[in-house]
């Protein structure tokens, strides 16, 4: 195995795409995007990958992994031939849709059809598209093992197969399900695996089903993106609500998403931030799937703009106007961390992502470090006087825009008025008290989830950034690794 390095930090542009052998109809496609230069990602993976090589690609989350796989996809479908040629295969509906979203776009010059198949949509309406010949076919696993077995899928003529978040699509919950997808698959094919993580374990699961792969990594000296400033807040479990909107009030994020443990936990959180006056709405693996995209979309618009979600949402999503993550619950796994506070800080952008962590759970924080090989800074929950002063500022900006952008002419006479019977200063102050708003302390019910077990090796708590990194977070690794695939499915069922 060859193992490439690319010394790259984010998404900087190293090349042209007309560089890379691509044809000039997805040329055209790409402009129509607004792609003009490649990422680190896309500079190395896609000629490999033109050439036929197996691929194992690895690059920080947001830095264009999509079409990293997805160009050289596109480029290898034949529009005349009505079978389907290649398979991507994601985690959750919600990234199928969009890859397939991104896929389409890719491929519309070329005319290669994509169609997206996943749970807890009509299988015959499926079915029905299916008959229309698509060349490449984005799904999440249950359901493509479903319409294989149907045989409304036919693999015969598949050349390329894609795992989108290969590590997730390699552990324990969906690993049986991929090695029967992979088995009706023809032998002579090109397996493509994408993600931001690559723990070697899994890694070398994925080398089972791939053919001298090629490991592409773009080499950078933390796992996560430089864009994302990293913090946490040590809090007690009881107090974790009211700091998070302090946060929210001191911070105002465009968009924000706020990852909880579990799916009660995440129907609580939006459910007490929406009786306190935000527009929050909460996503997890039990609604519907029309609820699912319509809570999406309405964030999407910005119609919502606190985003509540199991780590369902952690992969892969690219949701353009996230400013800020907060992981209202440390997550388990150092990955999951990643891929979590990656829903920021996406192709360039600045992020900031604070996660809560208790007392008793830093053990975990200082395993996400040692993996990401990253500080993150500690914080303080605002005060109220600085939720406060958070709020103003908005109200500053909105004004400050008012007077750029409106003929205010209308309102003149009424505030002359105003002025001849008040100061100035008490007026503006007035305007901005009904204008502001103002912490609510109404009471929400946050039922108490425990923290999660102590952590037995704590190891390398000093300061020190050169830590034994296999030290207490490789042996709890270990630990987790060997549950049961039923304690597997259990996890994934919580989310
Ligand atoms: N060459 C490019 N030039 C400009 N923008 C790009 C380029 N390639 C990708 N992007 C944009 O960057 C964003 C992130 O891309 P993408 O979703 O593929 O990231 P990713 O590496 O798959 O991240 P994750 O690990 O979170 O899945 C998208 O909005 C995408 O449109
Ligand atoms: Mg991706």
């Amino acid at each position: 195995m060859r193992v490439f390095f690319v010394k790259r930090r984010s998404l900087k542009a190293l090349g042209k795409f007309e560089d890379l052998q691509i044809s000039s109809a997805t040329l055209k496609s790409l402009k129509r995007i607004g792609f003009e230069e490649t990422t680190p990602i896309q500079e190395m993976t896609i000629p490999l990958s033109l050439q036929g090589f197996d691929i194992i690609g690895q690059a920080q989350t947001g830095t264009g992994k999509t079409a990293a796989f997805g160009i050289p996809l596109v480029e290898k479908v034949n529009p005349k031939n009505k079978n389907i040629q290649a398979l991507v295969i994601a985690p959750t509906r919600e990234l199928a849709i969009q890859v397939s979203e991104e896929l389409y776009k890719i491929g519309y010059e070329k005319h290669a059809r994509v169609l997206a198949v996943y749970g807890g949509q009509d299988i015959s309406r499926q079915i029905r598209a299916l008959k229309k010949n698509p060349a490449i076919i984005v799904g999440t696993p249950g359901r493509l093992l479903d319409h294989i077995k149907r045989k409304t899928i036919r693999l015969n003529d598949i050349h390329t197969v894609v795992l989108d978040e290969a590590d997730e699509m390699l552990n324990m919950g969906f690993i049986e399900d991929i090695e029967e997808i992979l088995s009706s698959v023809p032998d002579e094919r090109q397996t493509l695996l994408f993600s931001a993580t690559m723990p070697n374990r899994i890694k070398s699961i994925g080398e089972r089903f791939m053919k001298n792969p090629q490991h592409v990594k773009v080499k950078a000296k933390e796992m996560t993106v430089p864009q994302i400033d990293q913090f946490f807040i040590k809090v007690d479990e009881p107090e974790k609500f009211d700091a998070l909107t302090r946060l929210l009030d001191y911070q105002s994020p465009e968009l924000a998403i706020v990852f909880g443990r579990t799916k009660r936990r995440v129907d609580e959180v939006a459910e007490a931030l929406s009786i306190r006056g935000y527009t929050a709405e909460g996503i997890h693996g039990d609604l519907s799937q029309g609820k699912r995209m319509s809570v999406l979309r309405k964030f999407k618009e910005g119609s919502v703009d606190v985003l509540v979600a199991t780590d369902v949402a952690a992969r892969g999503l690219d949701i353009s106007g996230v400013t800020h993550v907060y992981n209202f619950d440390i997550p388990q796994d150092p990955e999951s961390y990643v891929h979590r506070i990656g829903r920021t800080g996406r192709a360039g952008k600045q992020g900031m992502a604070i996660t809560f962590v208790s007392p008793r759970e830093m053990g975990y924080l200082r395993t996400v470090e040692e993996t990401t090989k990253k500080r993150m800074k500690r914080m303080q929950v605002p005060t109220l006087a600085e939720a406060i002063e958070g709020q103003q500022k908005l109200v500053i900006e909105k004004v400050d825009t008012t007077i750029d952008e409106n003929d205010l002419s209308l309102y003149r006479k009424a505030s002359e008025q105003l002025l001849e019977e008040h100061d100035a200063i008490s007026v503006i102050s007035a305007m901005m008290k009904m204008l502001v708003k103002e912490p609510d302390t109404t009471p929400v019910k946050i039922s108490y989830e425990a923290p999660l077990p102590l952590r037995r090796d704590k190891k390398n708590f000093g300061g020190s950034k050169k830590g034994n990194r296999s030290g207490g977070g490789g042996r709890d690794f270990k630990r987790r690794n060997q549950r049961s695939g039923k304690q597997q499915n259990r996890r994934d069922k919580k989310r």
